[in-house]
């Protein structure tokens, strides 16, 4: 603050500068001194440049050495010369009666003070120089009144623009006599000597006025209040100053001198270096009185004093903030140091070790000793490294896994078949293959006292249990369940871990897996094991193979861990749409239990059984709530989820489910909002307030409205019994408003919308050279047409034309259909030419979809017989089975799959290859049941049931 107020008094940083170099009060201490005094008469224009006290005074002529020393070297020379020809006597201050007047915008001038200005006007400045070169360095320094309604910066920038009478009355009228001490350029460097006040105006441009010279008003030197006043501002100063280091050495040299100042000095002193706005400081000026004068300025120091209070406890407290953090820092350093001194707390090594070892020691027995060996060597590494080196960090790692995981802790397996038998039948229907064999598994454990690890292979179309099984399992047998997807899994590192040395190393999936069950001996589900992906860098396939392979598995070594690892007793459940596609020799460790998919009977079951309690249980409804009859769900199987698993059909389940969750909740809705209404029939003695809401649609603002029916009488008997009415009234209407729904055959579009599923029957009555065949996809077991048509006929011109995305094992199939055709015609009509003669165009629709496989080989014998003969084929008949050149039929596969798609294709008689009918007699009963099936091994067997 005193930095401001002092840069007030020369407002320029270059001037500053300037004013520096001449107030050196350290160097101007003695002489000043002296010339308070009045001792050194021969040198007063130190004095006088800084405190022209004696000047002001009057009694003072202004010596012309001052004007030497103030200027520059040429303006000396110059100047000297027009001395010898001036009378010295001239400069006398007090002989200035008509003077320039300069504008000061910002501050007074007060005597004894410098202030350099800028002075714009062109010839103002010329008419200054002038008058310095004449010898008669004074002007008048007036501080400029401010316009109404304007801000300061406008002032300056009006000021320029000011002149003559305008500016006469823009001026204060007490200003300062201004020595001109020195011009550079349009910058004024001015000396304030005494006190004027203007009485005229001379000439205008440049503003010349005339003035009185005015002195305090006389005061008696003893007078106490005076004395008093006066010191209490000089050491209101002396503190001021003090605090600010900035001026602590000029407020020493001052107040060691300033005792010796009159009153009016000391007045006029407090007032300049204080931080007071313009007006405060103009009012000083122009006080006469010196006690009066004295009091302005104590004002102004004391409140300079609060500033610089202020100030400090502002940058004390910043300070404290800052050095806070350090200090905290620096106490918690020692603090550590202490803790670790008296042995209360151990480094953070110390810490890490020990938790391991506390994970360590209820298990340490049960861990292998090659296992045991590392973990230690890798505690004491620990102990070794450098907490903040990135081998710490890898070492800790490696440690927390190793620590971590389960070795030696299995849970208590269930060997209670009949226990296991009821858990598997609560969360499946049917999948009897499945649960027989989890029941094997169970009993062989029970009599060898220990479980063994296996591999079990489910395989089936989407949506028929798998991975739901897999977890029925694991419920059955009492152990944990992990499952994770190996469908495109390429990196060998997914399954058996980085190396440590690499950044961001993760152990494999085992691993993992260990780590998140807890125990050696979880059941883990490995889904799409068909869509294993090819790896790049390693083959998935191996490594899947080291994992599963009960032989190796029992060390396996995980890249990470780097120790084995024994996962014998880890149950392996691998699930897979196709089997083809799995690596021979992982599926060659498998026990393959294939899911065929379900027929509608089964289908009924698991929707009725499970798929619907297990909605309505998660929709919120209330079994009482709804009703789906069994024609409603046989056409929802039948028309609009006719594939192989149940996923759809749960997905439309819950389609409906969700529907008839809105609509009793809309009627829920409705049967609150007539509440109001009721209550009044009942009780009559409802506000007001409830007749305003009735009609209204929502239903919380009823509420709200009969609980402030309520809120308003609390004591009434009357009013406590209406708010049981509305419970009772509340479940009266919801039974009686909250209809059960009906979900029939009829209503069943409103539900699901209109079937999407049309028929795979595509003809009634097959016409000649259609025969329906039998074909078998991921999805599951479908019905196929193979068609054939003559293109035209001509001597010489058999031929035969394929399409319908046929692949090439499927168009082989067709080229030797078309041999045995051509044989069996010429052996039933010899004489009949159509083979030779005709171009025939075999399809099989649909063309978008592509088919490969032999098995549809006595189809399309079939079909070109019935179009060579002109005989349709029956059309409850389906066929399958891949044909020899010599008519052999031989074995297909997916029997189960093809029985349940002819099934819902109404067909009533199959032809199998003979070498299937173990496969057929597998099949359970309900699944067999109305169809005729026919095994053949000749062609000629299916020529006599087809024609
Ligand atoms: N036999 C069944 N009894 C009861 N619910 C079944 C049965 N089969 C399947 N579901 C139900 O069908 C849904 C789909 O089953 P899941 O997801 O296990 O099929 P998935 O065979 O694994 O299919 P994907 O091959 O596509 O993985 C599950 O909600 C499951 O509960």
């Amino acid at each position: 603050m005193l930095k401001a107020l002092t840069s007030t008094c020369c407002s320029h940083t270059s001037f500053g500068a300037n004013v520096q170099r001449h107030v050196t009060f350290g160097d101007l201490t003695s002489p000043l001194l002296r010339v308070l005094r009045g001792q050194n008469r021969k040198s007063p224009y130190v004095f006088r440049r800084f405190f022209c006290s004696d000047s002001t005074d009057g009694s003072e002529p202004v010596d012309p050495e001052v004007k030497r020393v103030e200027l520059s070297e040429d303006e000396a020379v110059a100047d000297s010369k027009a001395s010898s020809a001036i009378v010295s006597t001239a400069f006398r201050p007090e002989d200035y009666l008509t003077v320039i007047a300069l504008p000061l915008p910002h501050r007074p001038l007060f005597p004894g003070f410098y202030m350099p200005i800028y002075v714009k006007d062109p010839k103002l400045l010329a008419a200054l120089v002038e008058s310095r070169k004449r010898q008669a360095p004074y002007a008048g320094a007036f501080l400029l009144k401010e316009e109404e309604g304007t801000d300061g910066s406008e002032l300056e920038k009006n000021m320029y623009e000011l002149k003559g009478k305008d500016l006469f009355n823009r001026l204060h009228e007490v200003g300062t006599l201004a020595q001109i001490t020195s011009i550079q350029g349009d910058q004024v460097f001015l000396i304030g000597h005494r006190r004027l006040r203007i009485t005229e105006m001379v000439s205008e441009d440049p503003l010349t006025v005339k003035v009185d010279h005015i002195k305090e008003k006389p005061y008696d030197k003893d007078d106490d209040i005076l004395k008093a006043t006066s010191f209490e501002v000089i050491s209101t100063l002396r503190d001021v100053l003090k605090s600010s280091p900035l001026w602590r050495d000029h407020a020493q040299t001052y107040t060691q001198h300033i005792g010796d100042f009159t009153y009016p000095r000391v007045a006029d002193f407090g007032a300049a270096i204080s931080g007071g706005n313009k007006l405060q400081c103009q009012q000083v000026l122009e006080e006469l009185d010196v006690h009066k004068r004295l009091q302005l300025t104590l004002e102004l120091v004391k409140k300079e004093m609060e500033i610089s209070k202020i100030q400090e406890s502002i940058a004390k407290a910043i300070e404290e903030k800052i050095s806070g953090e350090q200090r905290r820092y620096l106490l918690n350093e020692q603090l550590k140091a202490i803790k670790k001194e008296l042995g209360l707390e151990t480094d953070d090594k110390t810490a890490l070790s020990d938790k391991f070892r506390e994970r360590l020691d209820p298990k340490k027995e049960k861990i292998p000793p090659h296992v045991l060996q590392v973990i230690e060597e890798e505690l004491t590494k620990l102990q070794l490294l450098e907490a903040s080196s990135s081998e710490f960090n890898v070492t800790r790692n490696y440690l927390d896994w190793l620590t971590a995981l389960p070795w030696g802790e299995y849970s208590d397996e269930n060997f209670n078949v009949i226990q296991a038998h009821k858990i598997l039948d609560e969360d499946h229907y049917g999948l009897t293959d499945v649960k027989e064999r989890i029941l094997e598994f169970i009993a062989v454990g029970k009599l060898r006292g220990t479980s063994q690890g296996k591999i079990i292979c489910l395989s089936g179309p989407p949506g028929v249990g798998k991975t739901s099984i897999g977890r029925s399992i694991a419920r059955a047998l009492n152990r944990k369940f992990y499952r994770f997807s190996v469908g495109g899994l390429s990196d060998v590192a997914e399954i058996k871990g980085h190396r440590r040395t690499y950044i961001g190393a993760m152990p494999g999936k085992m691993v993992q897996c260990l780590k998140s069950v807890g125990t050696a001996n979880p059941l883990v589900l490995i889904d799409e094991i068909d869509k294993l992906g090819r790896g790049h860098a390693g083959d998935p396939a191996s490594a899947m193979l080291e994992l599963l392979d009960p032989e190796q598995n029992a060390n396996f070594l995980d890249h990470y861990l780097d120790v084995p690892i024994d996962l014998s007793k880890v149950l392996f459940v691998c699930t897979a749409n196709v089997l083809e596609t799995i690596p021979g020799p992982l599926l060659d460790r498998m026990e393959v239990i294939s899911i065929a998919g379900y027929i509608t009977d089964e289908k009924m079951h698991i929707a009725r059984d499970y798929l619907e309690k297990m909605t309505r249980e998660a929709c919120g409804i209330k079994p009482e709530q709804v009703e789906v009859t069994d024609s409603a769900l046989l056409a929802l199987i039948e028309n609009y989820c006719r594939e192989a698993g149940v996923r759809n059909l749960q997905k439309q389940i819950e389609k409906i489910y969700r529907k008839i969750a809105l609509q009793l909740v809309r009627q829920g809705a409705v049967g609150v909002q007539l509440q109001p209404d009721e209550l009044k029939a009942k009780s009559g003695s409802v506000s007001n307030e409830t007749v305003i809401v009735e009609g209204s649609d929502n239903t919380a603002e009823a509420e709200i409205v009969v609980d402030s029916a309520s809120d308003q009488n609390p004591n009434s008997t009357d009013q406590s019994g209406t708010s049981e009415d509305t419970l009772e009234a509340e479940k009266i209407h919801e039974s009686e408003t909250l209809e059960k729904v009906l979900i029939d055959k009829s209503n069943l579009d409103d539900f699901v919308g209109k079937p999407v599923f049309h028929a795979e029957r595509i003809y009634d009555q097959t016409p000649v050279g259609v025969v329906m065949g039998l074909a078998w996809t991921s999805m599951g077991g479908s019905t196929l047409y193979i068609e054939t048509s003559q293109v035209e006929q001509g001597e010489g011109k058999g031929a035969l034309n394929l399409t319908g995305q046929l692949g090439d094992v499927m168009k082989e199939s067709a080229q030797i259909a078309y041999t045995v055709a051509r044989a069996i015609l010429l052996e039933k009509d010899p004489e009949n030419p159509f083979f030779t003669n005709t171009k025939i165009h075999l399809h099989v629709p649909a063309g978008a979809t592509p088919k490969d496989g032999p098995s549809a080989g006595c189809t399309m014998i079939t079909s070109l017989l019935s179009l060579a003969l002109n005989k349709p084929v029956a059309k409850d008949l389906a066929m399958t089975g891949e044909v020899t050149l010599t008519r052999r039929i031989l074995p297909i596969g997916g029997v189960k799959e093809k029985t349940i798609a002819a099934r819902r294709s109404d067909v009533k008689r199959i032809v199998f290859p003979e070498a299937n009918r173990r496969d057929y007699d597998e099949l359970a009963p309900n699944v067999k049941e109305g169809i005729e099936v026919h095994f053949v091994d000749d062609y000629r067997q299916i020529f006599e049931l087809a024609f």
